[in-house]
């Protein structure tokens, strides 16, 4: 039986959609949520990783960048460096016992993690204090021992003990019930690599220099005043992305802590450029993510480098001259590939800057939470899960 798993998960179905109203599916009771872990099969323990010890980091590391999401084609896996993972899990406010590994003689077998957000859902007065789940992975070789229902109840559980009842999530596959389902389109920097490796290919009349010739971009980006982002802008950056953020149905509210944390630029992590065009003022931000891809054995590249579009906020730049900027700077940090889904206002560039579609999609979901009408538009997102 499909789904057999989520079928017993508080997510809306197909039939009882239309009586449930809009808000939590269930109310949690702290007082029943079980206070040990879930029993898990024999010579298999719990583990809660310390991302900041080396060892246990190059375990998560190494699980994932072997066993992790693959594209629908199978020749690329992504490849998230410890240093992106540190990032990505240890933000401010993370709980320890929210990094769940399950280890076998020692041996990292299992992960799953969570961050704590807060949500603002479709409304001001829907702000949810929730966590955001990601790095859900089973070692290839144990996949059919039912151990990710497992991962996924045991950090339902740890959530629930912090009196949190809600989650959100991204998968490419499908299971009950997106809220939305977004496309993902990518813009090519480095025409012969993406062919090499075989992320593009050339159709009869198409030509490598022909290739090249299409997609190429200036030198230097064009915005006056753009600039690395600096710890002086935090206060600025803060304003204007939360600003910006209120035009979605769903969308984080940032401190300045948290700005620090997700924007400030991380060398093969994390890029940000501010625009200070007059002296002092910071009218535009773009920001994109490092997440190369290991290459399913291609005899002449193992990694695909590619950039990620992660928040831009346009007040005084044209988005469209913004993102372009954001292509030049991603081909000068030597980035093959510029990727973007459509959420946001991300649709008012993507054809204009040349980006083809992706041969698959990025499905988001809530966990325990019924929205209005179900479904979200993809420019009604406003969350970037990495
Ligand atoms: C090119 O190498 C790949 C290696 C593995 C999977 C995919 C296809 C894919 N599944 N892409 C995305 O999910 C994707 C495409 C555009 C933008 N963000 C994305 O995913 C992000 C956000 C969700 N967590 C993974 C990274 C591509």
């Amino acid at each position: 039986k499909p789904h057999q798993f989520w079928q017993t998960q508080p997510m809306p179905n197909i039939n009882e959609m239309d009586k449930l109203k809009p808000g939590p599916i269930q109310l949690g009771v702290l007082a029943e949520v079980r206070k040990d872990p879930f029993n898990l099969i024999e010579k298999y323990e719990w583990f809660n990783v310390d991302l900041r010890n080396e060892e246990q980091a190059q375990q998560v590391y190494t699980l994932l960048k072997e066993n992790y999401v693959e594209d629908d084609d199978n020749m690329f896996r992504f490849d998230y460096s410890i240093e992106f993972l540190r990032w990505a899990l240890l933000p401010p406010g993370q709980y320890a016992d929210w990094l769940v590994g399950v280890r076998v003689n020692q041996k990292l077998v299992g992960f799953i993690s969570g961050i704590p957000v807060t949500l603002f859902i479709e409304n001001q007065q829907n702000k949810v204090k929730m966590t955001e789940i990601n790095f859900l992975c089973v070692h290839k070789k144990i996949r059919s021992n039912r151990l990710a229902p497992v991962l996924i109840k045991e950090i339902t559980r740890r959530v629930h003990i912090k009196n949190m009842w809600q989650a959100v999530y991204t998968a490419g596959i499908v299971v009950p019930t997106p809220i939305s389902q977004t496309r993902y389109y990518h813009r090519s920097l480095n025409a012969k690599k993406l062919i090499e490796v075989g992320f593009s290919s050339l159709s009869a009349r198409q030509t490598i220099s022909r290739q090249q010739k299409l997609y190429k971009l200036p030198e230097e980006p064009k915005t006056p005043g753009l600039r690395p982002m600096k710890k002086k802008d935090v206060a600025q950056v803060t304003k204007l992305l939360n600003e910006y953020l209120k035009n979605f149905k769903l969308y984080f509210k940032y401190t300045e802590e948290e700005v620090k944390h997700w924007f400030l630029p991380r060398k093969d992590v994390i890029s940000t450029y501010v625009v200070e065009k007059e002296q002092g003022i910071v009218t535009d931000f773009l920001s994109f993510y490092n997440l190369p891809s290991q290459v399913i054995n291609n005899p002449k590249h193992t990694h695909l480098k590619a950039a990620y579009s992660y928040y831009n906020v346009a007040t005084q730049t044209p988005i469209v001259q913004l993102m372009y900027d954001a292509l030049i700077l991603a081909k000068n940090e030597g980035f093959d590939v510029f990727n973007a889904l459509d959420i946001m206002d991300n649709d008012k560039f993507l054809k204009e800057l040349m980006f083809c579609s992706g041969d698959g999609q990025l499905n988001y979901y809530l966990y325990n939470w019924k929205l209005e009408n179900d479904m979200l538009k993809p420019e009604e997102i406003g969350i970037v899960l990495v």
